[in-house]
Formats: C-alpha cells, sequence, structure tokens
C-alpha cells in the first residue's frame, strides 16, 4: 500500500483503475531483460502501425528513470490536461488515435533524474493507472525498463486482465540469456506470452544494403523456439530508423518500404490478426475458455503455448 494511503483509500483505487482499464480491449505489457534491446522502438512503432490500421492505442510509458516515450514520439512538450481539481489527467495525444502518458509530461527540468526507491515507483505507476482517462482504446501497450522488477511487477499484479507480453531482445547471447529470464517471470505470473520480438538482428548497410550480423541474427528466434513461446519476427537495425526516432518522426511514415517497416508492420498484423478492433475486447490472450480457435481464431498460436503447460 502506498505510504500515507489508508484501506479505503487504497480500494478505491483500485475501482479507478479497474474502471479506466474496462474501457481497454487488450493491455500488453512491453518488456526485456537487458536494456537498450529496442523496448520503447518496438512499443512506438507497434502502437504507430495498430493507430495506422484504424486501432486506437494508447501507450503508458513505466521506465520511470529514462522515460523517452514521449520524445521518440515528438510530443515531449505535450501538457497533460486535467479535471476533477487535478484528481484525473487526460494522457496527451500525440497523433490523432495515440494517446501518451509518460511521468516525462509532469517533470518541468528534462534533466532532472528521478531518484526514486520501489515504493514510490509502484505508487507512481499505480497513480497513473488510477488517474489517467484514456477514454475506449482498443490498445493499452505498456513501455517497461530493462528486467523483472517493481515496474513490471506492479502492472502484472495492478491491470485486471493483462493481456500478455511481448519480449524484446537483440540476438545477442547476453541479451537472450536476460531474455529468458522475462519469459519465466511471466510464466511464473500466468501472463500470457505474446511473443518474442528479435531486435537489431542485422544492420542494414546504407550504403551497400548488405546486411551484417553486429549483434549477430536468429539468437531471438531460437530462445521462442527452445522456451516455446511464439516467434513474432525479427528487426534489423536501420540507421534510418534510429534518426526517425531521434528527431521524433514516424518512422513506419517516412521509411514505409524499408525491412524494419516492414517487420515492424507484419508484427503489428500478427498482433491484431484477424480480430476487427472493436472484437478484440472479448478476446482472452491467457488461455482460458474464452480463448479457443473459433472465438479466436487469430490467436490461437499466441494460446497454444500456455495450453501447453
Ligand atoms: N532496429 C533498430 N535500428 C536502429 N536503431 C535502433 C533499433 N532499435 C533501437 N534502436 C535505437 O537504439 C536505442 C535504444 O533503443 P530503445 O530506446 O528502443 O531501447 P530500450 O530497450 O527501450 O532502452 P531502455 O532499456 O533504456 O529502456 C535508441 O536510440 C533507438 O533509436
Amino acid at each position: 500500500m502506498a505510504e500515507g494511503m489508508d484501506f479505503a483509500e487504497r480500494i478505491a483505487e483500485d475501482k479507478a483503475i479497474r474502471a479506466h482499464m474496462d474501457k481497454i480491449g487488450r493491455k500488453i505489457l512491453i518488456m526485456s531483460g537487458k536494456g537498450g534491446v529496442g523496448k520503447t522502438t518496438v512499443t512506438i512503432n507497434l502502437a504507430n502501425a495498430l493507430v495506422d490500421s484504424g486501432c486506437t492505442v494508447g501507450i503508458l510509458d513505466t521506465d520511470l528513470h529514462g522515460p523517452n516515450v514521449a520524445k521518440m514520439l515528438g510530443c515531449e512538450d505535450g501538457i497533460l490536461q486535467t479535471e476533477d481539481g487535478g484528481k484525473s489527467f487526460f494522457p496527451v495525444e500525440s497523433r490523432p488515435g495515440l494517446k501518451v502518458m509518460s511521468l516525462a509530461f509532469a517533470i518541468p527540468d528534462k534533466d532532472a533524474p528521478i531518484v526514486w526507491r520501489g515504493p514510490m515507483k509502484m505508487a507512481a505507476i499505480r497513480q497513473f493507472l488510477a488517474q489517467a482517462d484514456w477514454g475506449t482504446l482498443d490498445y493499452l501497450l505498456i513501455d517497461s525498463p530493462p528486467g523483472t522488477g517493481d515496474e513490471q511487477l506492479t502492472v502484472c499484479q495492478t491491470i485486471p486482465e493483462l493481456t500478455g507480453t511481448i519480449i524484446v531482445t537483440t540476438p545477442q547471447e547476453v541479451a537472450v540469456l536476460d531474455a529468458r529470464r522475462s519469459v519465466n517471470f511471466s510464466r511464473k505470473l500466468q501472463v500470457a506470452i505474446l511473443g518474442v520480438v528479435e531486435n537489431m538482428s542485422g544492420l542494414i548497410c546504407p550504403h551497400c544494403n548488405e546486411e551484417i550480423p553486429l549483434f549477430g541474427i536468429g539468437g531471438g528466434k531460437k530462445m521462442a523456439e527452445d522456451m516455446k513461446v511464439p516467434f513474432l519476427g525479427r528487426i534489423p537495425i536501420e540507421v534510418s530508423l534510429r534518426e526517425a526516432e531521434d528527431a521524433g518522426k514516424s518512422y513506419l511514415q517516412s521509411q514505409p518500404g524499408s525491412a524494419s517497416s516492414m517487420a515492424l508492420k507484419q508484427i503489428a498484423q500478427i498482433i491484431n490478426a484477424g480480430t476487427a478492433c472493436s472484437t478484440s475486447r472479448s478476446t482472452d490472450f491467457a488461455g482460458t475458455e474464452t480463448c479457443s480457435a473459433s472465438a479466436c481464431s487469430s490467436c490461437s498460436s499466441h494460446c497454444t503455448s500456455r495450453k501447453e503447460k
């Protein structure tokens, strides 16, 4: 319980979280064991791809120490509008159909470090969930810092009916080793694993277009096979992708035909496959009775691994 919060307040907070989350179709946590492997990259591009295909999407940035989502989406100067005397607020709209909530909007000094221990972080994430008024959304994508600590645990234990996790890794052995921990974390908390994304999978040379195996190729796919979880796809390193993110521009719109764009769009299609956004609300990736081939034909592969367990 957050410091200074009594039992009744905690119950009221839980109720508020439930009320907001009930209006959202799929809630997906994007995580990795290792830092800098591309969680935010996958989150924002997946969000843009889903919006491009007609879905409404929210991004909750739970990377409190390094909240980069807003900068990478080009909306870092966004202002959170409040209502009810500051008791609730509206996430920033980065483009029509895409809303963002990040601590970055609440900190005037962009260089100020966030020096918080676990309980502060848990309280902040719960507060975001209880007070952010997203309205109705098809998807909430939750970006997280590396690891399997306070932030991931809070998300998994607080969001009712979390749809599942997407685990991002590079092909490199040390990253894969850490990604295995994210798979086991999800299993331990009984959260469905929607799949593994292998990012930085080969570098496409901007001069000759040849692929250089900078961090290797195939490590994430092999790990997914070993651990019997779905593999969602591989995204190569492209200089233009990094440039677009530094400039806060949509990569999918600036380089729609690049290998990375195609891969990201395909991953979005797999996630959204076959289910119109409006019907996604009834889909349960957790592998329960509601997720059968007939109710959810497109996600049967996601669910298979859980049913096998
Ligand atoms: N496929 C790619 N091609 C080129 N640059 C990439 C690619 N993926 C990520 N990057 C760049 O690598 C850096 C790290 O990526 P990103 O911030 O998405 O990782 P992260 O896992 O969210 O990091 P952190 O662990 O710090 O939260 C960013 O500058 C991003 O633009």
